[in-house]
């Protein structure tokens, strides 16, 4: 049974999916200090969080059980990515429900502010008759600036454009087709902040984008201009802006969201008579918050069931049609891995994905998660290893990566290649799909094999003498054990040579150790290829 604990209010019936089937049950706890979180997040598979909790490294690095963070929302600054990712927890949002109901209310603060409805609402209620103090200004034939043209900032240059707004913006993924095709005149920050009415901001807060507004930009800000936050706190900087609404520069901002949230209740924001604010409100529609719940109980239930699932926010998305063309791969780099790792000595420097064939023609970096959870978890636990913090694991460790690609293949018509390069030695195994047949080993350094990932396989690097090969099957012949399949190759007579023997049953340390008594014996070396390939080596 997957315990799920839903600890900031989401919508019932979105989380319907994660209610109803029979193998969750839900917990929904909200309003927990971090302390409280810490305490009970240990028996939980999956915590459910829109932007109330904050899930800090302590209360992940408390989440023993946690496989998924799911967020009903867009931002996930709320989250402890870092430590999320070293975890290997998936942290999954739900970017598309909320986006209309944002986008809508920035509108609505857009008109409250053209037209100081809060203000003249609060007034009028109070008793006061005040139709001089509240001269608005249309928004038709005004410039709005759109910082950040993603999914809310290209709904918002929308409605803006049905109401007669000239619109110019910045977002440095929006190309100039998709923009001329909106209305957008794209421009630089500088030219938008001069010449803009309205100035609307839907970015995330990152390093970048924090104080993307400050004293700077306010003092060539256009007189009497506009400003309107409804996408993260501390990406205009807030004490910049009492200085320019209280020099004139700005006539009025309206404000959902804020540096800390709540705002202390001496906040200049709220009792500063041209600043409307809302608490946090933006994507509070029961549209929007059925709409994330769905989406994120859907996902959190995939993940959970470990099938297939979409926004990853700390995994690299695979559109759906590579993925269908990378799966069948995914298991047969994972064996790669594993199987290269029992072979090789020293600690790991490079590892090498080599894609052959019409692999070369995909992009082939969604298989490296998988060959590193395989190379990884040999040495560290495979609860400990994941896709998730594969790549974070192996960066931890200095391993670099490289992925090369050829249209050349030596058999099959695709084929991968994975090399391991450590402090002493580098190694190679290839493998491919056999059509019907599933994943196969089909070469071991230069040598030619066809070997399913089950069982166990000895490799024995020899002199090429008369008698060794007699000698090495007599000797598990009298320890009981049967060989299934024997291959041996070598460079010249009396050369270096080598043995591929595939057992039906596990050598023991000690036939290990009588196998490399043989004289003529270099290196044995036992290859498991159960889950967790157990240590079979013996050497000089
Ligand atoms: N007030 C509220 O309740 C809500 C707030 N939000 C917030 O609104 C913001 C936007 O959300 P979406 O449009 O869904 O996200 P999105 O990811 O679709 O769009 C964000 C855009 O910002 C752009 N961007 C990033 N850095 C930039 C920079 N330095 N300058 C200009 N553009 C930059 C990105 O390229 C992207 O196109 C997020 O911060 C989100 O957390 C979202 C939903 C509700
Ligand atoms: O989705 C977002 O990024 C939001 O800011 C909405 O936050 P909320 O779910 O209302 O706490």
């Amino acid at each position: 049974m997957f315990k799920v604990l839903v600890s900031d209010p989401i919508s019932d019936f979105g989380l319907q999916q994660l209610t109803r089937a029979e193998d969750v049950e839900v917990a929904k706890i909200t309003g927990l200090s971090e302390e409280e979180l810490i305490s009970v997040i240990h028996s939980y598979d999956a915590l459910l969080v829109r932007s109330q909790t904050k899930v800090t490294k302590r209360i992940i690095e408390a989440g023993v059980r946690l496989q998924v963070i799911g967020r009903a929302g867009v931002g996930v600054d709320n989250i402890d990515l870092d430590a999320a990712t070293s975890r290997g927890i998936v942290v999954v949002n739900a970017p598309d429900g909320n986006t209309v109901t944002t986008c809508e209310h920035t509108f609505a603060m857009m008109m409250s502010l053209a037209r100081h409805i809060p203000q003249a609402y609060t007034k009028t209620v109070a008793g006061q008759w005040d139709r001089k103090s509240f001269l608005g200004v249309e928004l038709r034939n005004k410039t709005l600036g759109v910082l950040g043209l993603g999914r809310i900032g290209i709904e918002v240059a929308k409605l803006a454009a049905a109401f007669g707004m000239t619109l110019i913006g910045y977002d440095p993924f929006l190309s100039e087709e998709r923009a001329e095709k909106l209305g957008i005149k794209l421009a630089t920050v500088d030219t938008i902040i001069r010449t803009a009415d309205f100035i609307t901001v839907h970015t995330p807060l990152t390093d970048e984008t924090h104080h993307m507004i400050a004293r700077q930009q306010f003092d060539v800000m256009k007189r009497g201009m506009r400003i309107i936050n409804c996408a993260r706190g501390g990406i205009i900087d807030e004490s910049a802006l009492v200085e320019a609404l209280d020099e004139g520069i700005v006539a009025g901002a309206a404000f959902d969201v804020f540096e800390h949230e709540p705002p202390a209740p001496d906040h200049p924001f709220l009792r500063h008579p041209k600043i409307i604010v809302t608490p946090h409100l933006g994507a509070s529609t029961l549209e929007a918050q059925e709409n994330v719940a769905v989406d994120v109980s859907e996902q959190v239930i995939h993940i959970l069931r470990e099938e297939p699932f979409k926004n990853a926010v700390n995994m690299p998305t695979v559109p759906s049609d590579l993925l269908n063309q990378l799966q069948p791969w995914f298991t047969l780099c994972e064996q790669l891995g594993r199987s290269l790792v029992q072979m090789t000595d020293g600690a790991i420097r490079e590892v090498t994905v080599e894609c052959a064939g019409e692999l070369a023609d995909l992009d082939t970096s969604p298989l490296i998660p998988y060959v590193l959870k395989g190379i990884l978890s040999h040495h560290l636990s495979t609860e400990q290893v994941n896709i998730v913090n594969a790549i974070h694991l192996a960066k931890l460790r200095d391993i670099h990566l490289t992925v090369r690609k050829s249209l050349f293949t030596e058999s099959a018509s695709c084929e991968i290649t994975l090399r391991l390069k450590t402090t002493i030695e580098e190694r190679w195994v290839t493998g491919t799909l056999l059509p019907g047949v599933g994943g196969r080993l089909v070469r071991i350094g230069p040598y030619p094999v066809v070997l399913p990932f089950e069982g166990y396989v000895l490799l024995i690097s020899q002199q090429d003498m008369p008698g060794t090969i007699g000698r090495v099957g007599t000797l598990l012949g009298d320890s009981g054990i049967n060989i299934a399949t024997m291959q041996v190759g070598r460079n010249e007579i009396g050369g270096s040579a080598v043995m591929i023997l595939k057992i039906d049953k596990k050598a023991s340390r000690n036939v290990m150790e009588s196998l490399l008594a043989i004289p003529e014996i270099k290196r044995v070396r036992e290859i498991s290829f159960d889950e967790r390939g157990e240590e079979g080596g013996a050497q000089p």
